[in-house]
Formats: C-alpha cells, structure tokens, sequence
C-alpha cells in the first residue's frame, strides 16, 4: 500500500525472533541502517513478563510518535476494554518508521486498519526532514533528490518464545551487515529535542562489533619473540617438534641397567651412567649376567633393554649386585620420542604462551615464536580543569588531579598480567592532560595518529559547551557511534582515524573516572585482544548468586560494580556489591573484580538471584 501511494518499489523482509530485548534490538538496529523504512513487530506489548518489546524499542527511538500510538489504542478500545493491557510503541529511528502491533491476528487488523492510511505520508515526511549536521545534509539531499533509485524496503519482525528462525519471504536490499562502517547511519534526523544528542543509542553488543570489525582492518606485523619473553602472547604459527622428545631412552627410576632375559640373580656391576654423563666397562662377558647403575633420567646403554629399581636389589659385596626380581624388556625405561614424537604439532596458531608452553619450546631446542604484534597505545585526558597526579600540595579552586592516564596505563597491565599480553606496554604512550581547546586536541590526534594503534581519550564526549571530542572526531575521521544503551558510560564513542593507509582507533571514554574504566572493560579490552591475536576477545563470564538486593534501570542496561568470590556451602560464585554505583562515586570501583550485567528492566533483582558477571581482575585480593 505504500509502495502505491509513494511511488516507489516495497521490498519486504520478515524475521522471527525470541521475546529477548538484545535479539530484537539487534535485529531492529540492523534493519534501520539498512534504511529501511517502515518495521512493523508482532506480538511482546502485553503485561507479562515475557513482553519486552516495548523497552526493547523505546530506548531506540530519536523521536516518539505517540499520535499511532494513541490511534491504535482508541481503535482496539472501540472493540475491547481489554485493550487497555497493550503498551504499543511507535516513532522513529534515523529514516525508519517502527510500530509495534500485538500479537492476535485479529487486534493486527485492527491496528494496521487504522494506522495503515497515514503511513506513506508518514514516510514522506521523514524522508525529507531536513538535516542538523552538514554530513547528514548531504545525505538527506541524496534521498530527496533521487527517491527511486533506492529501494524502500519494508520489514515485518515479530516476536515469540524459543528459537529464532530465519526469515521467509522476499529479502532483498539487505546487502551490508550492520556496523559495518555505516557512521552516518547512527545519526538521528536531529529530532531528538534542540538541545538533544544527535547520536542515537547503540545497544552494547552492536557496539562491540562494530569495534570488533574495525579492530579487524588493523593488521599489525607478526613478529620474532624471544620464548622468555612472550609469556601471555598469542602464537601467529604452528610448531612442530623437529626432534623427539626424549631423543635417547632414558631412565624413569635410580636403579640398574639390566638385560631383561638374565632374569633374577647376582649381576657383575660394570660402571654408572648417571644423568648427563657415563662412566662403565664397555668390555662384557656374555656368559655373565652384567649391570649399570643409572639415575632417573640418564641414559640407558644400548646393551640393556629394563631397568630394575634400587628398592629390588642388594649389593652382595664390591661391583656384585643381586638383582630380586625379573623385569620386563622395556621396563623402566621411556623410549625415544614417547613424550613427543618427532613432527608432533605442539602449539597450535592462536595459542596463548604460558609457562608450560615456554618450558616446552626450551625442550625442544626452540628459542623463539611468531607472535602476533602488540598494540601502540596514546592515552589522553582531555579537560581544563586537570592537572597532572603528581601535583602536590593545595589546588586551586575547582582544579582535580588527572586520575585517568594512571588508571587507564594500570589496567592495561593488570587485564595482560591476568588475561594475557594486549598491548606493547613498553610503548604505552601517556601524552597526559590537553586542555578543551579544538587546536590542541587536533594536533594531539594528529600526532599521536601517527605513532599509535590505538588513542584513548577521556573527558569531553558529553553535550557540555566544552565537549569537543565528538565534532572533531566527525571532522578528522569517522565516528562510528556516539552514544551506547548503558550505565554507566552513554556518551562512550568510537571512531577511526585513517591517513597514509594506516588506521587508528580512536576510544573517546567518558571523563568520569568509573564511567571511563566500566568502558574500558567493555570496549577497549574486546579491541585490545582481538588486534593482539586472541581469538576469544572476552574477559571470562561467570554466574553469579547475589548477596544484595538490587535496583535495576528501567531506562538502560547497567554495569554493577561488585565483589565475587566462591562460596563453598553454596556451591556457586558469589557477588557483594561495592554500594551505591553513582558513576562519580570512584569508590564503587574498590575491590570490585567483577561487573554484574543487570537488565534494562523496572524493579529490583532479589537477593539470591544468578546474574551474569564479567571478570575484570582475579578471583581473590
Ligand atoms: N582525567 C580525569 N581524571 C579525573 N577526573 C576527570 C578526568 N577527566 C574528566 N574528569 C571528571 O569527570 C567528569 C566528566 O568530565 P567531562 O569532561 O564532562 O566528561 P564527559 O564530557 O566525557 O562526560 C568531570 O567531573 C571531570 O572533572
Ligand atoms: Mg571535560
């Protein structure tokens, strides 16, 4: 219907998609880049619990349109008071129209019925909003100027329990995977209020991937690691053992040498091979049943064929032995190559050196590995009110010390101590504080552009006069999203910087100190790994029982600070929360080794709930 009223081609996708706020804010982020322009969702606006729909949706939206929403209601109401139970949710997103039906195919008909004839005129209307930001006016002159050579596709989602399933129907125009460098497809249409954020709310996981992608395009050279120093990094080869291991047999007990065939009885003593050397009479006679002592690990002359432990002899008198048992030919004795045959594949490429895996190289005559390069990282506090931490005595009024740069330096170390090596830490550059001025915060990306992988920042990425971060970043490169769905840390923003075909990753943290290191976990540590070869680029995640009640965000998944550790008469890992999470309360970051992932939801987690946590530091303090 719309297609016919605009003139245009409709394409149409459908999807199916559990009752789970992150599937269906996947799936409605994936759809709204690639421009689609109207998403109508089926089903989840009830009352119970299992409806989501509507908080999966509204954090999206730049703008409600509460006047479908209404007109749904009074329509559905018209026929049933028990429409007063559905919570539907319409408004915009970028350039796409999303409305949430129910679930009954008859109240469907209902709704669509009465919203169905303002659509076309609705998608026209935001098609040709015009745009704030210069980058999206050039955008938004393209699809003024040339509506029919894009298509206009239109999706269908709708929600249940289990499964997702792959869409049916026609799926067409559906070409990128999201994240994939659409920076301008983040930006609302500026509807979000005068005073509002341009940038829409990317949800954490998106988010993530987008970094993930772009962390892909960074191809650091591999290089040559002395094995003593390569404790905690990642292996860029397969390493074959080209000897065996032993390469001779060796002993396994402090004994004696024998021949298995002369059996129990007194044995002429010819000599010792010990450990790293021998000394016997080479001269034997073969009527006499003849023997050499040997220590664990030595070298077991070719002549003999077992081994038989002190413990099973006696010495009869001056180089006589009785031996007490008979052994079997080979006893005792580890053959060539048993441990390690020779051509054996004993790491693997993407293994992680540790310490066994260097005491393995060291045995087999390999002094050193392929590794995947480490990260060059700038770190920045940006703020005029910093002063450098060394800063002793009085400051003045309204100054503080820059608690960033040392935090930051400290957990990069921490996280490659605990979870292995992430970045060159002996080229961590700390450039320390640059004040709010444009020209210096330029030269400073340019600079530090040059030499570094990656820069971090801090401070300046709100909607402060003096929050300056963003706009240059837009000006020198890219900025692939500007705001995440997440307490803390919503102004978190992630751009590259690209010159001379050499890309730089640029993490614009919040300047808040505990908003700042909550996204380094969750942004930049993801980066750091997977540049740095890790083919798993999370920190571990456990279960959690909570021992605190706690207050979730209706509005926005949180990151909980909390302290976990096992507890044995429960059988499960435990959390304590660090109090009250105010983000400028730097002491919810105390002791804390975990973060609890708590769901965007009204009302609180009771004590005893399992909650998911992500492991920032070890186990025990
Ligand atoms: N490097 C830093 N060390 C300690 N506190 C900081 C640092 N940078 C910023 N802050 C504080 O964090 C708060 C937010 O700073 P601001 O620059 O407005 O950050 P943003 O705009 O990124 O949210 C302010 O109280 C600021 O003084
Ligand atoms: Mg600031």
């Amino acid at each position: 219907m719309g297609g016919e009223a605009c003139n245009i081609t409709i394409q149409t996708v459908y999807k199916v998609v559990p009752d789970e706020i992150e599937h269906i804010q996947s799936m409605i982020t994936q759809w709204t880049h690639s421009k689609f322009k109207l998403i109508l969702t089926t089903g989840g606006t009830g009352f119970t619990p299992r409806d989501v729909t509507p908080e999966a949706i509204k954090p999206l939206l730049n703008r409600r349109t509460k006047g479908i929403e209404i007109a749904m209601l009074k329509k559905s109401l018209e026929i049933t008071s028990h429409a007063m139970l559905s919570r539907p949710v319409a408004g915009i997103r970028d350039q796409t129209l999303i409305i949430t039906l129910p679930g009954s195919v008859k109240a469907i008909r209902e709704n669509l019925g009465v919203v169905l004839p303002a659509i076309p005129h609705a998608i026209g209307l935001i098609c040709s909003n015009p745009y704030s930001s210069s980058v999206d006016a050039h955008r938004a002159r393209d699809l003024i100027t040339a509506p029919q050579a894009q298509p206009h596709p239109q999706s269908i989602t709708s929600t249940m329990d289990g499964e997702q399933q792959q869409g049916h129907g026609h799926s067409h125009g559906h070409g990128h995977s999201h994240g994939h460098g659409h920076s301008h497809g983040h930006h609302s249409c500026g509807g979000s209020g005068k005073r509002g954020s341009k940038y829409v709310m990317t949800p954490v996981e998106e988010a993530i991937n987008i970094i993930l992608e772009q962390s892909n395009l960074l191809k650091l050279k591999i290089e040559s690691v002395d094995i003593a120093k390569s404790l905690g990094r990642i292996i860029a080869e397969d390493i074959t053992s080209k000897d065996p291991f032993p390469t001779f047999r060796a002993s396994i007990k402090d004994g004696y040498a024998v021949r298995s065939k002369d059996g129990i009885g007194h044995y002429k003593l010819l000599g010792d091979s010990v450990a790293g050397g021998s000394n016997y009479s080479k001269e034997t006679n073969d009527e006499e049943k003849h023997c050499v002592r040997i220590t664990t690990g030595a070298m077991v002359p070719d002549i003999y064929d077992a081994v038989v432990m002190v413990e099973e002899t006696e010495i009869i008198k001056e180089n006589v032995v009785s031996i007490e048992v008979s052994v079997r030919p080979g006893q005792d004795i580890r053959p060539i190559g048993s441990d390690i045959p020779q051509g054996t594949v004993v790491l693997k490429k993407g293994d992680k050196m540790g310490c066994s895996e260097i005491g393995l190289l060291a045995t087999l005559g390999i002094q050193t590995v392929q590794c995947y390069g480490l990260p060059k990282i700038s770190i920045i506090s940006t703020g005029d009110e910093l002063v450098d931490y060394k800063k002793q005595g009085e400051l003045e009024a309204g100054i503080i010390r820059d608690s960033n740069t040392p935090t930051l330096e400290a957990i990069i170390k921490e996280i490659s101590n605990h979870f292995g090596e992430c970045a060159s830490r002996d080229q961590i550059n700390l450039v320390g504080i640059v004040g709010d001025k444009l020209e210096d915060l330029e030269s400073t990306f340019v600079e530090e552009s040059k030499n570094s992988d990656i820069i971090i920042t801090s401070g300046g990425v709100s909607m402060g006069q003096l929050d300056l971060v963003k706009p240059l970043l837009e000006k020198m490169g890219k900025v692939h999203f500007g705001r995440v769905n997440m307490k803390p840390g919503k102004p978190l923003t992630f751009s590259t910087i690209t010159s001379d075909e050499k890309t730089t990753l640029v993490f614009s943290l919040p300047g808040n100190p505990v908003s700042s290191v909550v996204c380094f976990y969750l942004f930049v540590v993801p980066a750091l790994r997977r540049i740095s070869g890790f083919s798993n680029t999370n920190l571990p995640q456990v279960e959690v029982k909570l021992l605190d009640r706690i207050q979730m965000d209706p509005e926005r998944p949180e990151y909980h600070r909390c302290y976990i550790e096992w507890d044995f008469n429960e059988h499960c890992f435990v959390s304590k929360s660090t109090g009250s999470q105010a983000s400028c309360r730097l002491l919810s970051l105390k002791q804390a080794n975990a973060l609890l992932v708590l769901p965007q939801k009204e009302g609180y987690l009771e004590k005893g709930t399992m909650v998911k946590s992500i492991l920032i530091g070890p186990l025990s303090n």
